[in-house]
């Protein structure tokens, strides 16, 4: 395939710019099992000339045929070729540029594992471009190095002077730091074992090498993923290393913010660095390449000269010239399924990948740009290394690139790529350097007060030394102008006495007057110069003797100054010392520190372990605690129910008689015609039938109300009265004698007479004496009463006063219960002792939902009396105080003597 030439050389030809030079660098061809050469046939590039090589395709499985393609470059540099002539073809013109004050920048480009780095740095014993560089600019200006910290860089590609005081700082500074970091004693341990192969080579420019002075500076970085790591930064040994800014100056050239940029004045101390930097910089191990560099890596290399004719003293920023040589190794492109790279790898080849592709489209733009007269925007901003070069790419310098080829037949497509980029690069045009814009207005440099003195105690001295050259140079001229005068004074002619005696001697008689005349006036003229002169001595002699003491006097004054600056640094000193001993006193503390916390660290670890055993055997107490109080809440849960079912059981008997008393109550009720034997409530009082004479009465609170039970015990004591008392009373019948325990405060109501009733059978039936009515418990209550006929007027013990009450004798009508709240029937029976029982059987009126009306019977009284053997004194007792009040207030109960009838009252 033949490739068509493009217009961009004739821009060339008209000077429009200066060629991208692209040389071609191949790899010989090795065993990819054990790095050994192979022969070239397997080899897919012939070289046709040194500037055109053919690249052959693999045999095409379909029709057998093989593809040729051939490209031009500016050279080419076979397999063969050594490191040495390769330095020479590439980097040596550039170096002598350097010389000459011209910038440039040389790229390494090619697929990965095609030898860039091999090409850049080269193993020790045969070294590649960048090492040889050095190499040979010391070789060329080592003799003619300026000062060393003269020139600090101002971190923007420019140069600050320094003061002496300042070079003294600086130097202590840096001899502190090389102390601190041990830098010294590790770059000489780099690579120590190996010997290096220097290069020789001298660059030879005789209108600037013995009349200027040089300064080499370096700086190292990288471009990882897209972001901008100084190599040199010794921070990134200690902690994560931080990318860098990419910064333009005022002359819109690109620099890196704070990048650490040394003066070196060795090649080898220059080699020492650029070995350290290599260490950190980011390699890996992929198939392609046991040590592929995952970044692309920037050396510059700049030279400051300055005319060695100006006085350090009037040396300004603009007086120096500063050319940079970059030399740039740029990370391989590679296909990630041939280099058969994984996670982060990927990552790492899809940027360098991109970074690439970003560098061709800058070529590609520009080239189009310059062969179509179009102005296309160029991408350079768009990754951190063009952005980088941009200002190479508006022609601050010569750009060289050496495009490396393995000539691999299994990398056919990729080294087509590479070669098609090469050939593409070579046709771009690059403007010629131009003449760098007049500089800003110069910053004054902020200097310390100290170094400020000092720069004046300089100047000062110079105008010293100044002076007296002067005063050399006066005295000089004064000796010469004595030196002319004598020798303006020709020697008297010779006398020839001659002619005295001969007839011509008037007139030499009258040429030695002239010619005495001649020289008396001459040594008058000349005894005025030299009066003049002596004058002009004498002037001069005095203003010297005055700028003498002066300048003594200076002297003095400097050296107080000089004293006194010796104290201060004395001081200073002693300062410092007390400071490093304050130091040392805070690194024990901080050590004995460190190892109390550590005594403390055990001290808290084992209380850990204390707290730990503790708090397990607390749980364990724990669950001991609680197991007893399951088992003992068990017990009691136990016991309660059993209680709770005895209470039950009660319940349900006092249910089951409550039941069969409400049941005779209900058939009472219901019936009109109401005898005595239904009234008859069975009493089963087991007491009141074992023992007669004390008869217990429970009462009963409506059960209705919550099924509640409340027990009130009354005790009734019937007594004869022939027995026990002095009673007129005479007859056997019994009497009834309640009596009451009353509180101690309460009056005693003294008995009333007796009530004789005859009942049915002739018998005469004591009643209750007096009548004695409870009162009723609520005002509001109306009550009706029902009595049927021939019922025996009781006036008893404990009936009810009702003050609001209805009688009936009949059984009442419906409108008649509605009227009223209470309703009370009267039921009497006779006992077997022929002793008449009355039940007082009450209940409560309540309207129902359907406009009828409801009895509810919630209470019986019962009153009977008994026949005791022996008298007995009545008494009762109330058990509840609350309830002993009550009826105390209510009732008046009296003990007295009378018939053997005592009542017997019960409430349900
Ligand atoms: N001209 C050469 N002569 C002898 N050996 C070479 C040459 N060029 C490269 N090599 C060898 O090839 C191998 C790969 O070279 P190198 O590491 O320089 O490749 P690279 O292009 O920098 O790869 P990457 O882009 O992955 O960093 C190295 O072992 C190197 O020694």
């Amino acid at each position: 395939m033949k490739k068509t030439q493009l217009g961009s050389r004739d821009l060339l030809i008209t000077g429009g710019g200066c060629p991208v030079e692209v040389f071609c660098r191949l790899r010989p061809p090795k065993d990819n099992h054990n790095d050994q050469q192979t022969d070239n046939s397997s080899s897919c590039i012939k070289v046709a000339s040194s500037k055109e090589l053919v690249l052959y395709s693999s045999e095409n499985a379909k029709n057998g045929q093989i593809r040729e393609s051939r490209y031009d470059f500016s050279h080419i540099l076979t397999d063969n070729i050594s490191q040495s002539a390769a330095f020479k073809e590439l980097a040596l013109p550039l170096l002598d540029d350097l010389i000459q004050g011209k910038n440039s920048v040389l790229f390494t480009y090619g697929i990965t594992g095609s030898g860039k780095t091999y090409t850049m740095m080269g193993p020790l014993n045969n070294p590649g471009l960048i090492p040889r560089s050095f190499d040979v600019i010391f070789n060329s200006v080592g003799p003619y190095l300026g000062k060393k910290y003269l020139l600090r860089s101002d971190r923007q590609n420019s140069y600050e002077i320094q003061s002496e005081a300042d070079i003294l700082l600086e130097r202590q500074r840096r001899e502190l730091q090389m102390a601190r970091s041990g830098n010294n004693q590790r770059f000489k341990n780099l690579e120590s074992s190996t010997p290096r192969t220097l290069d020789t080579t001298s660059l030879w420019n005789p209108q600037l090498n013995e009349n200027c002075s040089y300064f080499v500076f370096v700086t190292f970085v990288e471009i990882y993923n897209n972001y901008i790591y100084d190599l040199f930064d010794d921070d990134i040994l200690n902690k994560a290393p931080q990318s860098k800014q990419l910064r333009e100056d005022n002359r819109g050239r690109p620099y890196i913010k704070d990048v650490k940029e040394v003066e070196v004045r060795t090649s080898e101390e220059a080699i020492d660095l650029l070995n350290m930097g290599l260490k950190r910089r980011r390699i890996a191990h992929t198939q392609l390449n046991t040590e592929s560099s995952r970044s692309h890596s920037v050396l510059s290399m700049r030279l400051v000269q300055f005319q060695t004719d100006i006085p350090p003293t009037s040396l300004t920023k603009d007086d120096l010239t500063v050319s940079t040589i970059h030399l740039v190794d740029l990370a391989g492109s590679e296909r990630v399924n041939r280099a058969k790279t994984v996670g982060e790898r990927v990552k790492e080849a899809s940027n360098i990948n991109a970074s690439l592709m970003v560098l061709r489209q800058c070529f590609e733009i520009l080239r189009e740009n310059q062969a179509q007269s179009t102005s296309k925007m160029v991408p350079y901003r768009e990754s951190k290394l063009t952005s980088f070069f941009k200002s190479y790419f508006d022609g601050e310098g010569r750009i060289r690139m050496i495009l490396c080829v393995n000539p691999t037949v299994d990398g056919y497509e990729e080294i087509q790529h590479a070669l098609k980029f090469g050939e593409l690069t070579k046709d771009v045009l690059v403007p010629r350097s131009l003449p760098p814009p007049p500089p800003p207005p110069p910053i004054l440099p902020k200097t310390t007060t100290r170094a400020a003195v000092l720069r004046d105690i300089d100047n000062q001295q110079q105008q010293n030394v100044q002076a007296v050259l002067f005063t050399e140079f006066k005295i000089l001229q004064i000796c010469l102008c004595l030196h002319s005068a004598q020798a303006l004074i020709s020697p008297f002619p010779p006398l020839e006495y001659s002619l005295l005696d001969g007839v011509g001697d008037d007139e030499a008689i009258l040429n030695l007057q002239e010619h005495l005349r001649r020289r008396i006036e001459e040594r008058h003229r000349l005894n005025m110069l030299v009066q003049e002169q002596q004058e002009f001595l004498r002037k001069f002699t005095f203003e010297l003797v005055s700028d003498y003491d002066s300048t003594i006097s200076n002297h003095d004054d400097l050296s107080k100054e000089n004293e006194q600056q010796t104290k201060t640094v004395r001081h200073l000193q002693t300062r410092i010392k007390l400071l490093e001993k304050s130091q040392n006193d805070l690194y024990k503390t901080a050590n004995q520190i460190e190892r109390e916390n550590k005594v403390l660290k055990t001290q808290i670890d084992e209380r850990n372990i204390e707290i730990k055993s503790l708090k397990s055997e607390r749980r364990k107490d724990k669950n001991d605690f609680e197991n007893k109080m399951k088992v003992k809440l068990n017990e009691i849960e136990q016991h309660y129910i059993n209680d709770i079912k005895n209470k039950e059981n009660q319940m349900r008997e006092l249910e089951r008689q409550h039941d069969d008393k409400l049941n005779i109550i209900r058939s009472m009720a219901a019936s009109n015609n109401i005898t005595n034997e239904q009234f008859l409530i069975p009493v089963n009082s087991a007491s009141s039938h074992t023992n007669p004479e004390i008869l217990t009465e429970h009462v009963y609170q409506n059960q209705n109300q919550n099924q509640q039970q409340q027990y009130h015990r009354v005790e009734m004591i019937i007594s004869h009265n022939n027995n026990n008392n002095n009673n007129n009373n005479n007859n056997n019948s019994p009497t009834l004698n309640l009596t009451s325990r009353r509180r101690p405060n309460t009056p005693h109501t003294p008995n009333t007479e007796p009530m004789n009733i005859e009942n049915g059978s002739g018998h005469a039936v004591v009643a209750h004496p007096r009548q004695q009515h409870r009162r009723s418990r609520s005002l509001s209550e109306i009550w009706l009463e029902h009595r049927p006929l021939g019922t025996v007027q009781t006036e008893t013990l404990l009936q009810p006063k009702f003050h609001k009450k209805v009688c009936t004798q009949q059984a009442p009508a419906k409108e008649e219960i509605v009227r009223t709240t209470k309703y009370v029937l009267t039921h009497q029976n006779l006992d077997a002792q022929g002793e008449i029982v009355t039940d007082f059987v009450k209940g409560d009126v309540l309207a129902s939902s359907t406009g009828g009306v409801n009895v509810i019977f919630n209470d019986v009284e019962r009153l009977t009396c008994t026949s005791p053997p022996n008298p007995l004194m009545l008494h009762k007792r109330c058990q509840s105080e609350e309830r002993n009040m009550q009826e105390t207030n209510t009732q008046s109960l009296s003990s007295r003597q009378g018939p053997a009838v005592a009542p017997k009252r019960f409430r349900m």
